[in-house]
């Protein structure tokens, strides 16, 4: 199938999956707002069941987030030729379609950024060769803001589940080494996609997975098609909602919790009329650190559920592994029953 998009760009989506388009909307979502007492407890009650909730009230100013998209639809809007010299991601750079280095497509172009201030690829501010300054500062003020309430988010996690001290999450993603990175995903409507519509199926933006690293937060124009799969299989619908965040649980988080809090699998389906651009901040801790259950969360005679790793043990496995694998899977203990 071969289709033009408004961007000129995403030409073919014949080896794009398809999936099941009947999801109901997910209306129950958690919605926690930063300045309430019981945030602490909601979120972890949100983590535990969904492993994502939505954050409001949560202070990043509405400016740098929409002079960011801005500046993201801006490079989006290019021809292809300008796009593709800040490509390919290796890891950091322009991507189309190729998600990862193992097969995934989808129907999507993205950037995907350090999210150190310092190392911003100097392959993607070639690009911006007019203004490289202010794409650099609309990121990093982004950027910035969002790591803050990240931190805080992990914080509250900290304490409503008396993980002590209350910043052992946090102080992961504070540290300068931490391994976290920044993503613009921009998925043009797929009017070609209609006709699957028409047959109950959905053209996949970005393919079922979970987040390898602790937390991520994600933030989309009014545009849906970000789905979760609640504990019975089941898929659901996430409301886009443009002023506020969505917190997702990483794989990373659900071992230091020993499987308390469960990393959420997602997906993004592409729209038929509308483009969705997303924004992801993912909050990964340095390469060196282990990842393993924090004992002041452990009952006394509570076992490990994983075998010990490193982050960087844990990335190198995971960006080998296609998008859909589960990935925890290698590192779980076969726990004798008696
Ligand atoms: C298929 C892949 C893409 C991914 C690396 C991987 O091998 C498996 C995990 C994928 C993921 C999902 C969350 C983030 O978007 C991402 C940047 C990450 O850290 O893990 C992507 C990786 C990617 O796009 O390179
Ligand atoms: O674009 C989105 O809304 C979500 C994308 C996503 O899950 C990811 O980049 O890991
Ligand atoms: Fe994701």
């Amino acid at each position: 199938m071969v289709v033009q998009s408004q961007s000129g760009t995403l030409t073919h989506c014949s080896s794009i999956k398809t999936c099941n388009k009947a999801a109901a909307v997910f209306t129950s979502i958690p919605v926690i707002n930063l300045g309430d007492p019981e945030s602490k407890s909601l979120m972890v009650k949100a983590c535990e069941e969904y492993g994502l909730f939505k954050v409001v009230n949560h202070r990043v100013p509405m400016e740098f987030i929409t002079r960011l998209e801005s500046e993201a639809l801006g490079f989006f809007n290019l021809p292809q030729s300008e796009k593709d010299r800040a490509g390919p991601p290796d890891p950091f750079g322009y991507g189309s379609k190729r998600i990862g280095t193992n097969g995934d497509v989808g129907w999507i172009e993205y950037l995907l950024l350090n999210a150190n201030p310092q190392v911003l690829s100097l392959k993607t501010l070639t690009v911006f060769r007019q203004n490289p300054e202010i794409f650099r500062s609309a990121v990093n003020d982004y950027i910035q803001a969002v790591k803050t309430m990240a931190y805080e988010v992990l914080e509250l996690i900290a304490d409503g589940l008396k993980i002590e001290p209350r910043d052992a999450l946090s102080k992961l993603l504070r540290d300068e080494n931490s391994d976290s990175c920044f993503r613009l995903n921009h998925y043009p409507p797929c009017p070609e996609s209609e006709a699957l519509s028409l047959s109950g199926r959905n053209l996949v933006g970005f393919g079922e997975h979970t987040d390898p690293q602790i937390i991520s937060v994600l933030r989309s124009n009014n545009t849906s098609g970000l789905q979760i799969c609640l504990k019975d299989g089941t898929w659901v619908s996430v409301p886009s909602d443009e002023t506020s965040f969505f917190i997702n649980v990483g794989d990373a988080l659900q071992v230091m919790t020993n499987g308390r809090l469960k990393s959420v699998r997602h997906r993004v389906l592409a729209n038929t009329q509308k483009s969705r651009v997303s924004m992801i901040y993912f909050g990964g801790p340095p390469l060196s650190q282990k990842i393993v259950p924090l004992t002041s969360l452990m009952g006394k005679q509570e076992e490990s559920l994983y075998n010990e790793f490193t982050w960087s043990e844990y990335k190198t496995s995971a960006y080998k592994s296609r998008l859909a694998d589960y990935r925890l899977g290698l590192f779980e203990k076969t726990l004798s029953t008696n």
